[in-house]
């Protein structure tokens, strides 16, 4: 007898099928075409299909002396109303988690988290600094983005990386040419980054790629070592919205129809969709600071297009969570027998109007406030648990830090 069973859609082997998920200890026992037995059963009802939790691997949950803007409890707590169960940390906080006295302060806040999590470190010189530390993947910033710090020696950060290493491609030369950052200032860093992969081969994820001639040189080269993500923000989003709406200051910055265009065009060659959730207040906002919230409007975002005919529901399983699972060796991670029963039911046909008001993140605004969506999370377990029901969190922060398989 399992200690819960849902009954009802679920997406297998690129399908979506009718059958029964089993959990046993907050793991992913069995899945099956017929009924099976368990303590608590849970039909889906029509409409309702039951998803792996989003892992999301760009999340700035600020937290230190930026509390106002979001903390890990605010920012977990946004993470599971949208259907995200695990989180990857970004360092580029204030103080920046760049030394292993502030790596041991990050990692004890995330006593509070809601979500399970994977703490980062912002590689720009030290080195010495990065050994020090296990984190579980590394970040570096080619040019300035919020916080100001980025390397001087790209390919020296890169080669020192511990571990996985996390790269936002904006050339700093450029961006002092360019402040306003056109494409080119995109495309020469990524050119850059491929470079240096090309020579140090180690494991390299590019952040946020926003220009159709990124996303082109990244598919150009075909390193079977570098992944990269694109975001909601890139893919719903134009320069023309940034131009109604100076809140939607982003970096990198939202750009034209066609830009826009080439990333749905190339959607399946994407591997992970990412929010670079980058909460700002709009008082902050107002005084010029660059980046977007995203965690509670990213699935339902991707929920309504798969709606509209744009992707398929198990082009989204395997962008946020099956990919992400994989590419950073997740060892307990993964829609499979076995692994951690991180799920989510979605009702993908429940219509709902955007309201920042109705929202957890500290943000207080939406880029999507007032978009009516069709699709919508209305459940969310981490191991076996369940922790959001329609909107409410349920029960006291439970997240993990996250197993990496030996040695990755
Ligand atoms: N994307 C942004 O515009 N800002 C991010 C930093 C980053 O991801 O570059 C932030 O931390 O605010
Ligand atoms: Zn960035
Ligand atoms: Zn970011």
């Amino acid at each position: 007898m399992f200690d819960l069973v849902f009954v009802g859609k679920f997406p297998y082997n690129g399908q979506v099928v009718e059958g029964s998920v089993a959990i046993e200890e907050g793991k992913i026992v069995r899945f099956s075409k017929g009924e099976l037995k368990g303590e608590k059963i849970l039909r889906l009802g029509r409409g309702q299909v039951l998803l792996p939790g989003m892992i999301d691997v760009h999340v700035h949950l600020r937290d230190f002396e930026e509390s106002h803007k979001e903390t890990v409890k605010s920012g977990t707590m946004a993470a599971i109303h949208g259907g995200i169960t695990t989180v990857f940390d970004m360092p580029n906080t204030r103080p920046p988690v760049m030394d292993e006295r502030t790596f041991r302060l990050r990692g004890r806040i995330f006593r509070r988290s809601y979500a399970d999590y994977a703490l980062g470190f912002l590689l720009a010189g030290n080195c010495e600094e990065a050994k020090a530390v296990k984190a579980d993947f590394y970040k570096a910033f080619m040019g300035a983005s919020t916080g100001g710090i980025f390397s001087e020696d790209f390919e020296a950060d890169y080669s020192c990386a511990p571990g996985p290493l996390h790269v936002h491609a904006e050339e700093a030369s450029l961006i002092i040419r360019f402040p306003e950052r056109p494409p080119i200032v995109e495309v020469v860093a990524i050119r850059k980054a491929l470079d240096a992969a090309e020579r140090i081969k180690k494991r390299l994820h590019i952040c946020h790629v926003s220009t159709a001639e990124g996303l082109k040189e990244i598919l150009k080269r075909g390193f079977s070592w570098v992944s990269f993500e694109v975001t909601p923000h890139h893919l719903f989003l134009t320069r023309r919205d940034y131009e109604r709406n100076p809140f939607l200051k982003v970096y990198p910055p939202l750009r034209d129809e066609k830009d826009r265009r080439f990333l749905w065009e190339h959607i399946k060659d994407v591997p992970v969709i990412a929010s670079d959730h980058a909460p700002h207040t709009p008082e902050d906002k107002e005084g010029g600071a660059a980046g977007l919230p995203g965690l509670e409007t990213e699935l339902a975002l991707l929920l309504d297009a798969v709606n509209r005919g744009l992707l398929t529901l198990w082009d989204v399983v395997e962008k946020t969570a099956l990919n992400p699972a994989r590419l950073f060796c997740l060892k307990t991670k993964g829609f499979s027998e076995g692994k951690d029963a991180d799920i989510i039911v979605v009702d993908l046909k429940r219509e709902w109007v955007v309201r920042a008001d109705d929202f957890y993140t500290k943000a207080g605004w939406s880029p999507y406030e007032g978009w009516r969506l069709k699709g919508k999370v209305i459940m969310t377990f981490l191991r076996g648990e369940l922790v959001m029901e329609e909107d409410e969190i349920i029960g006291r922060p439970r997240g993990e830090r996250v197993a990496k398989e030996n040695g990755a």
